[in-house]
């Protein structure tokens, strides 16, 4: 879907707070995303990047506060976010098992989506376009990431939450990621602890 047709997007997240155990790891932290103006979210290790990026996909629920997801004029429910909302994490497992194909054909099934074309084209994206039918298990690290992002990509979300996208891949790859940060018709969050990734970024939070 292009820039023009794609309805405006706006995430809101208000007086976050996440607590894990006796541990505080977010406190209060508010944001607002809308497509066109990438937020990157920096801080050390353990500050609470990944748990932000997911309270904000909704996988995770927050201790306080709240996150609401506007598209056109519509308020997402909690439960249709993930639908909305593509989710690029090193925590997403993939199956050995599968091809890079099979991988996307299940998610386009599990998540509702029937054309086909839209996985190839998918995978040419994320430049796998070539090891469409190889098996995961044969994927080298960067590789495994690329298909992460295609996983995001699949359902051409108008949210894009991103964390470390840039981690394990190579100039291209990194390019690809740039490329999905400036998209002027997504709104994009971006966790990282690379400076360089975070300027892509219009915006900037830090959470400490
Ligand atoms: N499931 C969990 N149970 C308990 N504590 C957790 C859990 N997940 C994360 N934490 C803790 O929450 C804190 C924040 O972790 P998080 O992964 O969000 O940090 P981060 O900023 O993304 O770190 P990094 O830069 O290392 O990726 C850490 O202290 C971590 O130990």
């Amino acid at each position: 879907m292009n820039g023009e047709t794609r309805p405006k997007v706006r995430l809101r997240g208000r007086d976050i707070t996440m607590h894990y155990g006796f541990r505080a790891i977010l406190r209060g932290i508010s944001l607002e995303v809308r497509e066109g103006t990438p937020l990157s979210v920096t801080g050390p290790n353990g500050s609470g990047k990944s748990t932000l990026v997911k309270v904000l996909a909704g996988v995770l629920t927050p201790t306080g506060g709240s996150v609401d997801l506007t598209v056109g004029e519509t308020l997402v429910s909690a439960d249709e976010r993930a639908h909305r909302v593509g989710l690029v994490t090193p925590d997403l497992a993939l199956y050995p098992q599968l091809s890079a194909r099979e991988t996307l054909d299940f998610l386009a099934r599990v998540r509702g989506l029937t054309p086909e074309a839209d996985v190839l084209s998918t995978l040419a994206r994320v430049g796998l376009g070539d090891r469409a039918d190889d098996y995961v298990s044969t994927f080298s690290t960067g590789m495994r990431q690329r298909l992460r992002i295609a996983t995001a990509l699949l359902h051409d979300p108008p949210v894009l939450l991103l964390d470390e996208p840039g981690a394990t891949l190579d100039a291209s790859g990194r390019d690809l990621v740039a490329s999905l940060v400036r998209e002027p018709s997504r709104a994009v969050v971006l966790a990282t602890n690379d400076p360089e990734e975070a300027a892509l970024c219009a915006d900037q939070i830090s959470v400490v």
